[in-house]
């Protein structure tokens, strides 16, 4: 066991995160990344005695007994094509991304008979401390040695170990995480189309809008190809996404015309599905929390807000026969953030009363719920077309528009996420 030793190919964000850790816990690590960063990696690992960086996944894969592949969702099955040959006769190979049905099909088109198949995901960013947090572990084509060897040299991350099955894990991640952020990215292109910073005008600043605000640009800080990824190569993340704009649209339509019976029925019988009565108990967010984490200054009376974003969520979630507390073993510091928030609003009556009569009554709104429904479409189109280059485009140029904002909104993103998580661990 002490000759054990690990291979990461592809050391962005989450591949350094789990070489470091894993080095940490004393085992030998051989890491690469493409060429051209080979030299950058040599310096800047060159005080790490147990993480030896090589020039390709040729040696890393022909030198490791366990090897995780942690590059961009659309390129493994290039990558697994190029490396997975060479791959040590025997050893253990999983896989980092999001979306595991490609991952799955490239092992087992390109590796050997001999090697055996673990995957993994952790559910949370590489700046998020991973104790605590669920690490899916899939058993696809390996003995329980294999599967425990891989438990082993990860138990040093502190997660959760979550064993599922590829596409079970694909269905989960669709519910969760893929119509999470199709709902923040909608936000931001709303906002970025009316060339709004959102906490600069008072009626987005506080409570539930503080999350918003801080997740969207979370987000947009993020790499384009993790959300693309996420989204256009899980099959059953498209039907959700498109779920999601079709409720928004449906909804803002009811608001436009002022039907407000129709709207108060809908939300309801959403509601009560998504929230029966009995599945009450603590809220995962409370007033405090929400309100400590504000780029701009706080109003003095909270603004109303006809939260489209949110009851539509509800909305899909119903429509899909969907229990969102169902996943919560298995779910993302954001999807925990986002349940929290539409749980808060859907279990206020008040409130919830409040944001119909906003819907109907108030058209401060309108011209950003036009953008949002717009976005929430554009957005369902772009993945439903498969189209990596248009997300690309259209996330890039959000993200450029928000990025001089990104170092603050990451501070107060950090603290909000650890904030939360401490609260939520406990539930
Ligand atoms: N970031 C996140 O929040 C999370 C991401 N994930 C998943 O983990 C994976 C990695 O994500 P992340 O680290 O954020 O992404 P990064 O883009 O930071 O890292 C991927 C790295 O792999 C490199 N790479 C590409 N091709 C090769 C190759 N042939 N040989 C060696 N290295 C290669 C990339 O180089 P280049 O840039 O030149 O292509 C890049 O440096 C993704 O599949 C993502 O979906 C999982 C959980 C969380
Ligand atoms: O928490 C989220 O949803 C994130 O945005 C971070 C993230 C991105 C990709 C993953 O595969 C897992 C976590």
């Amino acid at each position: 066991m002490a000759d054990v030793s690990v291979g990461i190919i592809g050391m962005g964000d989450m591949g350094k995160m789990y070489a470091r850790r894993i080095s940490a816990a004393g085992w030998r690590v051989n890491a690469c990344d493409v060429p051209e960063k080979h030299e950058t990696l040599m310096k800047e690992f060159a005080g790490s005695a147990k993480i030896n960086i090589m020039p390709n996944g040729h040696l890393v894969s022909r030198s490791s007994d366990y090897i995780i592949y942690s590059v961009e969702a659309k390129k493994i099955d290039e990558v697994v094509a190029k490396f997975g040959p060479s791959t040590k006769f025997g050893a253990v190979v999983g896989g980092q991304t999001s979306c595991k049905a490609p991952e799955i099909a490239a092992f087992e088109k390109h590796l050997p008979a001999d090697v055996q198949i673990v995957s993994c995901h952790s559910l949370h960013g590489p700046g998020v401390n991973p104790h605590g947090q669920p690490l899916v572990i899939i058993q696809h084509r390996a003995s329980n040695e294999s599967v425990e060897l891989v438990k082993k040299i990860l138990s040093c991350l502190g997660s959760n170990y979550v064993d599922l099955s590829a596409s079970e894990h694909d269905r989960i991640t669709a519910d969760t995480q893929a119509v999470t952020h199709a709902a923040f990215l909608s936000m931001g292109a709303a906002w970025a189309a009316n060339k709004q910073f959102p906490w600069e005008i008072a009626r987005y600043i506080g409570g539930i809008e503080n999350v918003k605000i801080n997740v969207t640009l979370r987000i947009y800080a993020n790499k384009w190809h993790v959300y693309a990824g996420l989204a256009i190569l899980n099959p059953s993340a498209q039907q959700q996404i498109k779920q999601y704009a079709q409720s928004v649209t449906e909804l803002f339509k009811l608001m436009l015309g002022g039907h407000r019976e129709e709207l108060t029925q809908r939300i309801k019988t959403a509601g009560a599905a998504v929230f029966p009565e009995d599945t009450g108990g603590d809220l995962l967010l409370r007033d405090e929390v929400l309100d400590r984490f504000s780029l701009g200054e706080l109003p003095p009376e909270r603004v109303r807000n006809n939260h489209l974003s949110l009851l539509a969520m509800v909305d899909s979630w119903w429509k899909l026969g969907i229990v969102p507390y169902r996943h919560r073993i298995c779910s993302t510091p954001l999807y925990r953030m986002w349940l929290g928030i539409t749980e808060y609003l859907f279990r206020n009556p008040e409130l919830l009363q409040e944001c119909i009569d906003t819907a109907i009554d108030d058209n401060t709104f309108r011209a950003d719920d036009l953008e949002f429904t717009f976005a929430a479409r554009d957005w369902s189109d772009r993945v439903s077309f498969g189209n990596m280059d248009g997300y690309r485009e259209k996330f890039e140029q959000i993200q450029q528009y928000f990025a001089p904002r990104f170092p603050e909104a990451t501070r107060l993103g950090n603290e909000m996420i650890k904030t939360i998580l401490e609260k939520t661990r406990e539930t």
